[in-house]
């Protein structure tokens, strides 16, 4: 039987007469990443808050590993790691030493193998010895991310990870949380207002609007299920041999001399590349529609025209 290792059941929070989250609910899938998404004030933090326990909820309830947060706080909490607000690290200790005094606060029991297992699951060994003050945005988000994993939790919440980050420090945040998913199993909510950062670091996105889910979004391929329609625009030529090639393919047309071609799996973009080439064709460029912007924005918007 599936385990989802976070459930959110219909949670309700208001602030004063302002009914911010309402009714929320969703789960998530063991090893897999999720992006949270939603305008500002639509209760992403709000409802991070709730989970990870910094606020209690009017109603409804969070079950971590099975565990409500109301009745087993401590062991549904003791599976969940996050980082909510920027963590309290301090610059004038080194790594090691932030790690080991995040590791005496913490109530499970943090072994010094589990220190250093977390060092090289961030891959930050060879800064051990730095003071944090000297580390870059990127080295200290993934310290951060080591104190968040020390007691070994099975979720794991970021609030806008890649806040402030250069291009390398979020390709390089992306591939390390991409291999905590798959190779560790841990499973990841992350909220950000990054919509092309969500498409390429999450299997799913919850987007929600005005305290309420609206969708869960697929970013990838589900067992055998097709995801929508994607469409992949190439410049090359000679455009005309290239369309006839491309037609094997899938619905193929030219606009204003760009090829359209429909296609329902990103992977399959370098073998369609590579067939143009190897049969002579000269390849100028390739793109593809931002399939979650499009959701993003007509689940968003809709609402606020009916709303109106
Ligand atoms: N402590 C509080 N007291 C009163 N209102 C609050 C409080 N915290 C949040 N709110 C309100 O709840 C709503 C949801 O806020 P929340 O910060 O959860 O949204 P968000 O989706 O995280 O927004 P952003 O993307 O801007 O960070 C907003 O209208 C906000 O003003």
């Amino acid at each position: 039987m599936e385990s989802f290792p976070l459930q959110v059941k219909r949670l309700n929070k208001s602030f004063g007469k302002a009914h911010v989250i309402k009714d929320m609910s969703f789960q998530l899938k063991r090893g897999e990443i999720y992006g949270f998404l939603g305008p500002n004030g639509s209760g992403k933090t709000t409802t991070i808050r709730m989970i990870v326990s910094l606020i209690g909820a009017d109603s409804g309830d969070v079950l971590i590993e099975g565990k409500s947060i109301k009745t087993h706080r401590q062991e549904a909490i003791s599976n969940i790691g996050a980082i909510v607000e920027d963590p309290d690290l301090y610059g004038y200790l080194t790594g090691k030493q932030n790690l080991e005094h995040f590791a005496r606060m913490s109530k499970g029991n943090v072994t010094k193998a589990r220190i250093k297992e977390v060092t090289e699951l961030v891959e930050l060994t060879a800064a051990m010895n730095k003071k944090v003050k000297n580390y870059s945005l990127g080295m200290k988000q993934r310290l951060g991310i080591a104190v968040s994993l020390l007691h070994n939790p099975s979720v794991l919440i970021l609030d806008e990870p890649t806040n402030g980050l250069d291009p390398k420090g979020i390709r390089d945040l992306r591939n390390y949380l991409q291999r905590l998913a798959k190779e560790d199993g841990v499973t990841l909510l992350v909220s950000s207002h990054q919509l092309n950062e969500i498409e390429v670091l999450c299997d799913r996105a919850i987007v929600i609007k005005s305290g309420e889910v609206v969708d869960e979004v697929s970013m990838r391929q589900q067992q055998g299920q097709p995801d929508s329609v994607m469409n992949v625009r190439i410049e090359a030529k000679p455009v005309d041999q290239a369309l006839a090639i491309l037609a094997t393919y899938g619905n193929a047309s030219i606009t204003e001399g760009t090829i359209q071609l429909e296609q329902q799996r990103y992977e399959s973009i370098p073998d369609i590349v590579e067939a143009l080439v190897t049969q002579g064709i000269r390849v100028y460029g390739t793109s593809y529609q931002n399939k979650l912007e499009d959701a993003y924005f007509s689940l968003t918007e809709e609402q606020e025209v009916s709303a109106g």
